[in-house]
């Protein structure tokens, strides 16, 4: 038991999805897991155990926000030797090429979160994905026949920006789409020498206004969660 998880030792697998909201794991688990089990329900931050084609497999909530994910991926780390952090999220477009409900692989994360000038006495990090899991979501991809876009991403501290039109900077420098963990979630993984890797689906654009469901969001986007489902 960490301190905001109760998994006992052994109860959470190597490889662990992760979604921003509990009940896209819980759905996660449900769809896809065989023999799924609940580990963790601290929080309402739903966590489960299973197997994917034989394989043990976790998914757990992170919540939305920088913070969040690193106490999560600190825990799953630090107290239960996860070694392949794979985030499942949603994300918003900021170029006209990429569409509602395109995936997304993360290779770098941009920010505007405070934590790696903290940590980094004001200069900058880049977080990145880890190769392996990048180079083995792009060839289940390709077997899959699920088409893919890869680049880099913008993890924002904000979800409602002050300046609507800010996005525009980013956009223009070839960055994808934002999101609100993914620069937590590399930083973490690479201090602790662990893999990790975001792939996002495209829940609405801020280029054109168009947006999904919050139905949608929690249980359809099926694509990204049968390439990560490979990663284990
Ligand atoms: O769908 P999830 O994984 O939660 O990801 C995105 O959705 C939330 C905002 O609605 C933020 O957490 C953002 O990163
Ligand atoms: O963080 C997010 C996620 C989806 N869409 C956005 O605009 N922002």
């Amino acid at each position: 038991m960490s301190v905001h998880i109760e998994a006992k030792k052994g109860e959470i697998a190597e490889t662990v999805l992760l979604p921003g909201d509990p009940l896209r794991a819980k759905w996660i688990a449900e769809t896809f897991f065989e023999n799924p089990i609940c580990f963790n329900k601290i929080r309402g931050m739903l966590g489960f155990t299973g197997t994917y084609k034989g394989k043990p497999i976790s998914v757990m909530g992170t919540g939305m926000g920088v913070p969040s994910i690193s106490i999560y991926a600190h825990e799953l780390i630090t107290e239960y030797g996860v070694k392949n952090l794979i985030r499942v999220g949603s994300a918003g477009s900021y170029q006209t090429e990429i569409k509602i409900r395109d995936i997304v692989l993360a290779m770098a994360a941009s920010s505007n979160s405070g934590i790696n000038e903290l940590r980094f006495g004001g200069a900058d990090f880049a977080p990145t994905a880890s190769f392996e899991l990048f180079q083995k979501a792009v060839e289940t991809a390709k077997t899959k026949n699920i088409k893919i876009k890869a680049g880099n991403i913008f993890t924002s501290d904000e979800f409602y920006a002050d300046d609507f039109e800010s996005y525009k900077k980013w956009s223009k420098f070839g960055v994808l789409c934002v999101e609100m963990e993914t620069a937590g979630l590399y930083t973490i993984a690479a201090k602790h020498n662990v893999n990790a890797l975001s792939i996002l689906t495209i829940s609405d654009s801020l280029v054109t206004g168009e947006r999904t469901t919050s139905a949608e969001r929690e249980t359809t986007f099926k694509g990204m969660i049968e390439i990560a489902l490979e990663l284990a």
